[in-house]
């Protein structure tokens, strides 16, 4: 895949003539998404119809709408995991990654998936030591060298703000961490492999408050030097941590802007309706 920054400036929400202008800020564009619709049933009916918005790189995109409305779908697009599905596939539009056309015939999946990594709603760790967990991916992509792969490891606990509690059981099993050190063991996995776009569905939903504090310090964190996209159903959530959020409803963007002015100023009613509560 070939890995180059190609835009200045990321606009939020394109300027179609179907379309509203709903939002710009400053910054360089991480996920192009033109027109993008998307069909779990071969074209039969859209789940997601015709989205176009530009995500930027090294901040936190949140994702909100009503349940069902295509935001976890919209997210699995980016790293092409809804291939796994036979009958579903894109129909219209492109997504470009760092300028990459991801679903260009070269683009080699396994390689996107590594560039754009995942964290789940329900954390899901190897049944494996927290060691192996997070060397499992710099692993297959062959390293083999011990000391090499233990600094590895250590970078990547310390970047998901979990070295200090594991590093005297680094052999034990995952499965003897708490919830919310399972999912921030899922993240410094992801991270082992250095991707550049890390997309959380929901990563607090299975969490207590005090887990999800951590979490959402940490994603704060990881935004210095990564792409975070987070699907989200707390707005409260998406008000703390983000610095962009996109409105869908009915597998349509109907607003996308900076965080602050969403919330505080929606430039669409359905927006307004939503976050005041008034639906969904
Ligand atoms: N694997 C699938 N096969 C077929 N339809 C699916 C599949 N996954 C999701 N859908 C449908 O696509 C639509 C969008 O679902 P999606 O999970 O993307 O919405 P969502 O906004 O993330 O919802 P939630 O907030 O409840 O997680 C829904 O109607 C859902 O039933």
């Amino acid at each position: 895949m070939v890995i180059e920054m190609n835009q200045e400036t990321a606009t939020l929400g394109k300027e179609t003539p179907d379309e509203p202008v709903i939002g710009r800020i400053k910054g360089k564009t991480m996920i192009e998404c033109n027109d993008v619709s998307f069909s779990y049933d071969n074209g039969k009916t859209n789940t997601l119809d015709h989205i176009s918005l530009d995500i930027p790189e090294k901040q936190v995109t949140a994702f909100i709408g009503p349940s069902g409305c295509g935001k976890s779908t919209f997210l699995r697009c980016f790293n092409r995991m809804n291939d796994l599905i036979d009958s579903a596939r894109i129909t219209s539009g492109s997504i470009n990654i760092m300028g990459q056309d991801i679903h260009a015939p070269e683009v080699d999946v396994i390689e996107l998936r590594k560039q754009v990594g995942m964290v789940f709603q329900k954390y899901n760790p190897f049944p494996k030591s927290i060691y192996e967990n997070v060397s499992y991916g710099p692993r297959i992509q062959g390293v083999r060298d011990k000391k090499e792969l233990d600094a590895i490891v250590e970078r990547s606990l310390k970047g998901a703000a979990l070295w200090d509690e594991v590093k005297d059981r680094l052999n034990s099993s995952a499965f003897g961490l708490s919830g919310g050190q399972q999912q921030r063991l899922c993240i410094a996995r992801a991270i082992a492999v250095q991707p550049h776009v890390i997309l959380m569905d929901e990563p607090c939903s299975a969490l207590d408050p005090i887990a999800t504090a951590k979490v959402e310090e940490l994603i704060m964190e990881l935004r210095e030097k990564y792409t975070i996209v987070i699907v989200t159903h707390s707005m409260q959530q998406a008000s703390r941590i983000s610095d962009n959020t996109a409105f869908f409803y009915l597998g349509k963007l109907i607003e996308y802007d900076t965080t602050k002015t969403l919330f505080s100023t929606p430039s669409q009613k359905q927006t307004e309706d939503y976050i005041s509560g008034r639906f969904g």
